[in-house]
């Protein structure tokens, strides 16, 4: 699968949402949006109505990760309101095999996070649920932590469950990916890379993508 970057609107300027999207448009494959709710993770961020205002400032698609208690009663709303894509937390869901289907049902990719002491193996199963596995390299709620290389042997391990299932499903990082960090993440296998301070906190955005992109499709 080729290399997919997303940069993380959690590092930019929330009140000029649509200029920072603009600064990526045309160079990066997806546009990541963090909604938190102070409950499943010590944040709060934005909800449904700021990525539907997204989601007519950009023509990016919107990857969609719900870092929130609920995401069986929340995460359809934002498949329906047209986000490309929809991850919802392991950890947090209670019917996923349902919400995920709804996810897909409503038109959107669905996705399943897993936190960093989360283990890959007890979701072997819902593979053929879902179009993409994010593995969160950082513990959830907050952008510009450091990158837990303790995570990357789950991502070697979910690389070869996705393999064994036929390949068909994207693996995402999230948190901490950086010039540092990206080449050990594509080694071990990933191939959708989520960046907030590695995009937005550099003064050029675009060139930031296109230096991440470069640095994963040579490792
Ligand atoms: O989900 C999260 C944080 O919980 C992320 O999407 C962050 O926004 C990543 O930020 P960086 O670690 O890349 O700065």
């Amino acid at each position: 699968m080729a290399v997919q970057i997303s940069p993380s609107i959690l590092s930019a300027d929330f009140a000029r949402l649509a200029d920072e999207a603009a600064r990526v448009e045309g160079v990066a494959d997806w546009l990541h949006v963090d909604v938190m709710d102070y409950h499943f993770v010590p944040n709060l961020t934005l909800g449904l109505p700021v990525v539907e205002a997204l989601l007519k400032a950009t023509s990016t698609p919107i990857d969609c990760h719900l870092m929130i208690d609920d995401p069986d009663r929340w995460a359809p709303g934002y498949a329906e309101a047209g986000a490309a894509s929809v991850t919802i937390h392991a950890e947090a869901a209670k019917a996923a095999v349902r919400t995920l289907r709804t996810i897909r049902a409503a038109g959107a990719r669905a996705g399943l996070a897993l936190n960093p002491a989360t283990a890959v193996d007890g979701y072997e199963d819902l593979l053929p649920e879902i179009d993409m596995l994010l593995v969160m390299t950082v513990e959830p709620g907050f952008g510009g932590q450091r990158f837990l290389d303790m995570v990357l042997p789950k991502v070697s391990r979910a690389r070869s469950l996705i393999d064994k299932h036929g390949g068909q499903v994207w693996l995402q990082v999230d948190g901490g990916v950086s010039d540092e960090t990206i080449e050990r993440c594509a080694e071990a296998g990933a191939d959708v890379f989520v960046a907030g301070n590695a995009v937005y906190g550099a003064d050029d955005p675009a060139a930031a993508v296109r230096a991440l992109r470069a640095l994963a499709e040579n490792a």
